[in-house]
C-alpha cells in the first residue's frame, strides 16, 4: 500500500492547495479579461479586438498560439494600452496577486516594464509605486480571503530599446522597497543581452540581483552570453539548454560545457511550458525539456510567463505536467523548493519560507491523502484510476 500511496497522482484539487512559487510571471500579461474591457472602457481606448470578457480572453489565447515569440509578444499591445494610468496599475496588480493568492502561489515575484507605462504621463517611479501600491493591497485583500501571498517585482527592461541602465538603476532606487531584481524581455533574436552590458555590470557593482530571458527564441549562444559576459543570477527560460545535452540511444547522457556548467552551478531555470508550446520552442508537453532537466536535476522551476496569452495557472501549469510526467507531490515540492532557494529575497527568508510554508503545506496534504487512502482500501473501491477524485 505505501509504495502505491506514494505513487498516486495528486489531483486537481491537490495541485491547487499546494504551496506554489513563482518566478516568472509577466504583470501585463496576466491581467483579468473583463480587468482589459473595463479599463478600456473607462480610458476610452477603443482598440480592443474583442469587447466581451470571454471573447477576449480567447483571442489572446489564439492570437499569441503563432507559433513565433515576435507574434507573441504583439498581443501585449492591448494590456500595456489599459496600463497607463496610476489607478489602472494599481487595479491589475492588487488583481496580480489575489488571482496568485487564490491559485495557491504563496511567493511570486512578478515582473514589468516600467517603460511601457509612460503613454500618459506617468513617471517611471510614479509607474513603480502604483504597481508597489497594488501588490500590497492585493496581498490584504487575500489574507482577507484567508489566503498568504507575498509578492515582490522585477523590473524588466526592454531589449530592443535603449533604456536598461536607467530601469537597472530604478531597481536599485527601490531595491528596499518592493523590487527585488531586474530582468531583460522582448524579441531574443537579433538583440542579444551583451547590448546591455552596462545595466548588469552597474547591478553586479551594486550586489544586486538580475534574470536575463535567454534560450528561449534563441539558443546556446544566448545562455552563454546571459551567464559568462551579463553574469544573469537566472535563466528566463533557458529551455534551449536542451541543445546542449546528448542521450544516446541506451539512454546514456552527455552534458556539454555550457549545461555542465548550468547544472553544476545550479543555475535557475524558470521553465514556461504552456508559454513555450505557443512560440514553438517547444512541441508538446510530453517533449518538453522540463522532463528531462528535471531527470537530470537541473535547478529546475516551473512558471506560467503570461496566465492571460496562456489561458493558464500554476495550477494547470503542474496539472500538465503531472498528467504527462506522472509527477507526484514529491515532485511538486521539489519544484518548489527549487523555485523558492531561487527567489531574490534574503536567505534567511527564502530559508523561513520553505520551512515555515512550503515543506508544511506539503506535509498537510500528504497526511490528508494517506488519511484518504486508508479510508478507500477499507471501502474496498473498485476504482483503478491513478487520478483519484
Ligand atoms: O516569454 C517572453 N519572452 C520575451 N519577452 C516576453 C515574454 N513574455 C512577455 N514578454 C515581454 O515582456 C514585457 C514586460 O512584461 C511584455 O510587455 C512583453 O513584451
Ligand atoms: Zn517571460
Amino acid at each position: 500500500m505505501t509504495s502505491e500511496t506514494h505513487t498516486t497522482l495528486p489531483t486537481r484539487a491537490q495541485i491547487q492547495r499546494a504551496p506554489k512559487v513563482l518566478l516568472h510571471d509577466h504583470l501585463d500579461g496576466g491581467l483579468r479579461p473583463a480587468t482589459v474591457v473595463d479599463i478600456a472602457r473607462e480610458t476610452g481606448y477603443d482598440d480592443l479586438p474583442e469587447t466581451e470578457p470571454e471573447a477576449l480572453g480567447v483571442w489572446f489565447r489564439e492570437a499569441a498560439d503563432s507559433g513565433s515569440l515576435e507574434r507573441y509578444l504583439e498581443t501585449f499591445r492591448h494590456t500595456c494600452a489599459v496600463m497607463q494610468t496610476r489607478d489602472a496599475l494599481v487595479r491589475v496588480s492588487a488583481e496580480c496577486a489575489e488571482d496568485l493568492a487564490a491559485d495557491g502561489v504563496v511567493y511570486a515575484e512578478v515582473r514589468y516594464a516600467p517603460e511601457q507605462h509612460l503613454e500618459q504621463g506617468l513617471t517611471l517611479d510614479e509607474v513603480v509605486e502604483a504597481v508597489n501600491e497594488g501588490f500590497r493591497e492585493g496581498e490584504r485583500r487575500a489574507r482577507e480571503a484567508g489566503h498568504r501571498i507575498r509578492v515582490g517585482a522585477l523590473l524588466t527592461a526592454m531589449r530592443h530599446a535603449a533604456r536598461a541602465l536607467e530601469i537597472a538603476e530604478l531597481a536599485n532606487k527601490y531595491r528596499d522597497n518592493g523590487v527585488v531584481g531586474f530582468d531583460i524581455a522582448g524579441a531574443e533574436a537579433g538583440f542579444p543581452p551583451t547590448r546591455h552590458l552596462d545595466a548588469f555590470e552597474y547591478l553586479k557593482r551594486e550586489n544586486n540581483h538580475f534574470t536575463i530571458h535567454a534560450g528561449e527564441a534563441f539558443g546556446l549562444p544566448s545562455i552563454w552570453q546571459a551567464l559568462q559576459w551579463c553574469g544573469a543570477d537566472r535563466l528566463g527560460h533557458g529551455v534551449r539548454i536542451i541543445d546542449d545535452i546528448k542521450v544516446a540511444e541506451d539512454g546514456t547522457v552527455e552534458l556539454g560545457r555550457l549545461a555542465a556548467y548550468v547544472r553544476d552551478k545550479r543555475v535557475p531555470l524558470e521553465l514556461c511550458p504552456s508559454s513555450n508550446l505557443q512560440t514553438g520552442a517547444a512541441a508538446s508537453y510530453a517533449e518538453h525539456p522540463i522532463g528531462l532537466l528535471r531527470k537530470l536535476r537541473f535547478r529546475a522551476t516551473v512558471n506560467t510567463d503570461n496566465r492571460l496569452m496562456s489561458g493558464t495557472s500554476m495550477t494547470d501549469e503542474f496539472e500538465h505536467l503531472v498528467r504527462t510526467f506522472e509527477y507526484t507531490l514529491d515532485d511538486m515540492q521539489w519544484f518548489t523548493v527549487n523555485a523558492m532557494k531561487s527567489a531574490f529575497i534574503p536567505f534567511d527568508e527564502r530559508l523561513s519560507m520553505i520551512n515555515d510554508v512550503v515543506k508544511p503545506g506539503y506535509a498537510e496534504l500528504r497526511s490528508q491523502w494517506l488519511f484518504r487512502q486508508a479510508s478507500a482500501d477499507r471501502a474496498v473501491t473498485s476504482d483503478s484510476s491513478r487520478y483519484l477524485g
